[in-house]
């Protein structure tokens, strides 16, 4: 059962981030979260990897609120991939998928066999087992956040956080990531600006606005035009190609 979330509140220096989000994915689905800077995409993905506490709400994760799971049994089953993961360390792209082997024991005991099995398949899900000796600081930025991705498949997760793993790649790059992440056998939450990018890739997206969710739904019932213009204060026209909505932008309607 995937991750099931309860009216979820949450409040941050006097200042309500989050404010009644509620919904439910359904196993296995790529969920789009978009919205404006500071909307809260990232405070949810906060939330639902157990990193934040809410102040109201639930989230569920096999029925069981993660408020009573430890660290470690949360990241049995939700990965997270940060938006700007980067280490001074001299550490290998082998070195680096296998800290995903953590919660699984697999740095002081636990099953090696299984450990040495989870991190070949997660390079080579995401075509990096020929770099597993390279250097991380001789890799460019894609190859980066495919190892970021890489680490996270080795915990096995049924849940895959992502925050705009797209941010910094060229345009073939962020096609690569967001195809790659859209096949995996996994429930997947991506933070993404793109609505574009969203529409070709996910099955559902969730838009917030000020902490709360004002639309959710497939990307051509979400992407239109007066969703766009209420939510981003911008006009665009919308054309819809073979069921998926492309946004091409007009120009601001509001001030910032
Ligand atoms: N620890 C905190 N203390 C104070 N304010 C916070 C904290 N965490 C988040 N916020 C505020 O909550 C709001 C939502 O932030 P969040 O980073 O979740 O937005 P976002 O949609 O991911 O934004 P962006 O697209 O710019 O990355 C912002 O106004 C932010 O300043």
């Amino acid at each position: 059962m995937p991750l099931q979330v309860n009216n979820i509140g949450w409040s941050r220096g006097g200042h309500l981030v989050l404010d009644e989000v509620t919904f439910e994915p359904t196993s296995g689905e790529t969920i789009g979260l978009l919205g404006p800077n500071g909307s809260g995409k990232s405070s949810l993905l906060g939330i639902l990897a157990g990193v934040h506490t809410p102040d109201t709400g639930r989230v569920l994760l096999n029925g069981t609120d993660i408020r009573t799971l430890r660290r470690r049994q949360i990241a049995r089953r939700v990965a997270t991939v940060e938006q700007h993961a980067d280490t001074d360390i001299d550490i290998t792209v082998g070195d680096i998928v296998r800290l995903g082997r953590i919660p699984h024991g697999g740095t002081f005991g636990g099953d090696r066999v299984a450990d040495a099995a989870a991190i070949d398949e997660a390079l080579a899900h995401t075509g990096m087992l020929r770099h597993r000796h390279r250097r991380w600081h001789t890799l460019s930025g894609g190859e980066r956040q495919r190892v970021q991705i890489a680490r996270a498949l080795a915990q096995q997760p049924d849940e895959l956080l992502l925050d705009e793993p797209t941010n910094h790649l060229d345009i073939s790059h962020q096609l690569d990531i967001l195809a790659l992440v859209s096949k995996l056998p996994v429930t997947s939450y991506i933070a993404l600006h793109d609505l574009n990018l969203a529409a070709v890739f996910c099955d559902r997206v969730v838009v917030l606005d000020r902490g709360s969710i004002v639309a959710m739904g497939t990307p051509t019932e979400v992407i239109t035009e007066q969703l766009v213009e209420s939510v981003y204060s911008v006009r665009a026209h919308i054309t819809v190609d073979k069921g998926v909505p492309h946004v091409n932008w007009a120009r601001h309607v509001l001030g910032p």
